[in-house]
């Protein structure tokens, strides 16, 4: 007790100009993270989950980002210095607009080269997202050691210009297609907590008891998915039927007419436009059907849980199809390509499923196989190295 007292008393007395100091040795004995990642959940929940990590490392954590960016950073832990920096993309947009990129980026980038001579960060990870461009640029001017993080089977616009500039690609599938020159490690792709709660949860396979199908689209859900798979549910032996309890995750101009279509064929179903809950129900599903984005393909395979995918046909150089590979050659998905999906052949699948219990227990473990729990403290382990390497 007194001992506290006495520090107690030391911090009253500690004068400005000395905690400044003190403060001031701190940070630069703390080693500082910066992050750059773009405007959609895809890029900022892997970039979360670092600065999450990092934070417990005892680092200090820095986001660059920009206003589209910044309506994901909620879930950031509070002691992320977050900053929104100027960029802008040429795929977007009319004349007006393109004739203003080259000078918002270069804008950005200044601001960023500043900041990192001021800042002197350790490292700098580009997530993705043309908001990411001024950090890398800067860092690559400046020669402050980076790397980049890529979520997909195949590098986004902004990750392809800088993978042969950056020390390591992290991938979050593998594998990817990665530039001559390029160093491509395989880390996976981070999960939340809730889903690493359910790792390898143990499968209940299909029977003759009530059975659980979670159809899921992503974070904005998919229109093709509520076009589609009610009625591929509606078209199933009514023995098989009659067991199922169906979470469909419907757009929210979308989920009316799935709620009466479920209803008017007497289908057990919950439809919402998002589940906060989803890690519980996959974990909960017999099957679960789903596009493939890379998180969903994370969540799926952490948990073990047999799916079939149907890819988003138009996602950027097809990447859905490439994210979808690894749980598919390991037999633990179906992959059914957008241009072949029908209510008709979509049931089929389902009822194969289903009605083959041993199978859908291999695909379980098969998907398991493929899943990365530990894909955040990978990532870690990249960061640190990388370093110390320059700074041993
Ligand atoms: C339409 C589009 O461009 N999608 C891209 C976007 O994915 P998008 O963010 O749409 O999809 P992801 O599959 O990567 O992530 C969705 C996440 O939301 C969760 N979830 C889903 C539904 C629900 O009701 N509740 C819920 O929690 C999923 O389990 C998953 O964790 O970025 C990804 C990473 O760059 C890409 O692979 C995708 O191609």
């Amino acid at each position: 007790m007194r001992c506290g007292a006495v520090v107690a008393d030391k911090r009253v007395v500690e004068a400005p100009a000395e905690r400044q100091e003190r403060e001031g040795r701190q940070e630069m004995t703390q080693k500082l993270l910066l992050m750059a990642a773009g405007g959609t959940g895809g890029h900022m929940f892997p970039a979360q989950a670092l600065a999450e990590a990092m934070l417990r490392k005892g680092w200090r954590v820095k986001l660059s980002t920009d206003a589209r960016g910044a309506r994901y950073t909620g879930g950031f832990p509070h002691s992320t210095e977050i900053t929104q920096v100027s960029s802008a993309t040429f795929a977007r947009g009319g004349v007006l607009a393109k004739a203003l990129v080259a000078p918002r980026i270069a804008a950005g980038v200044a601001t960023m080269a500043l900041d990192m001579r001021r800042d002197r960060p350790d490292v700098v990870i580009g997530f993705g997202g043309y908001p990411s461009i001024p950090a890398l640029a800067a860092a690559t001017l400046l020669g402050v050691p980076r790397m980049i993080h890529e979520q997909n089977g195949v590098l986004g616009r902004v990750n392809a210009r800088f993978a042969t500039r950056v020390a390591q690609v992290a991938c979050g599938v593998w594998p990817t297609s990665l530039p001559e020159g390029a160093q491509g490690v395989h880390v996976g792709n981070p999960v939340r907590a809730a889903v690493l709660e359910r790792e390898g949860a143990p499968y209940i396979p299909p029977g003759d008891y009530p059975m659980s199908i979670l159809v899921i689209g992503g974070s904005q859900g998919a229109r093709i998915l509520s076009d589609v798979v009610p009625e591929a549910i509606a078209a199933l032996p009514e023995e098989l039927r009659r067991h199922l309890r169906v979470s469909h995750q419907a757009r929210g101009e979308d989920e009316a007419r799935v709620t009466q279509f479920y209803a008017d064929h007497g289908i057990d179903a919950e439809v919402r436009p998002f589940f906060a809950d989803v890690p519980a129900r996959i974990s909960e599903a017999q099957l679960v059907i789903s596009r493939s984005g890379a998180s969903s393909i994370a969540d799926i395979a952490v948990i073990g849980r047999p799916a079939i995918l149907i890819p988003l046909a138009t996602a950027a150089g097809d990447h859905q199809t490439a994210n979808a590979r690894g749980l598919v050659e390991a037999g633990g998905a179906i992959r059914i390509p957008e241009s072949a999906l029908d209510s008709a052949s979509l049931a089929e699948q389902i009822a194969a499923v289903l009605t083959n219990a041993q199978g859908a227990t291999k695909m379980a473990h098969a998907a398991l196989s493929t899943g990365i729990p530990n894909a955040t403290d990978r990532l870690v382990a990249l960061v640190e190295h990388l370093s110390e390497e320059v700074d041993p």
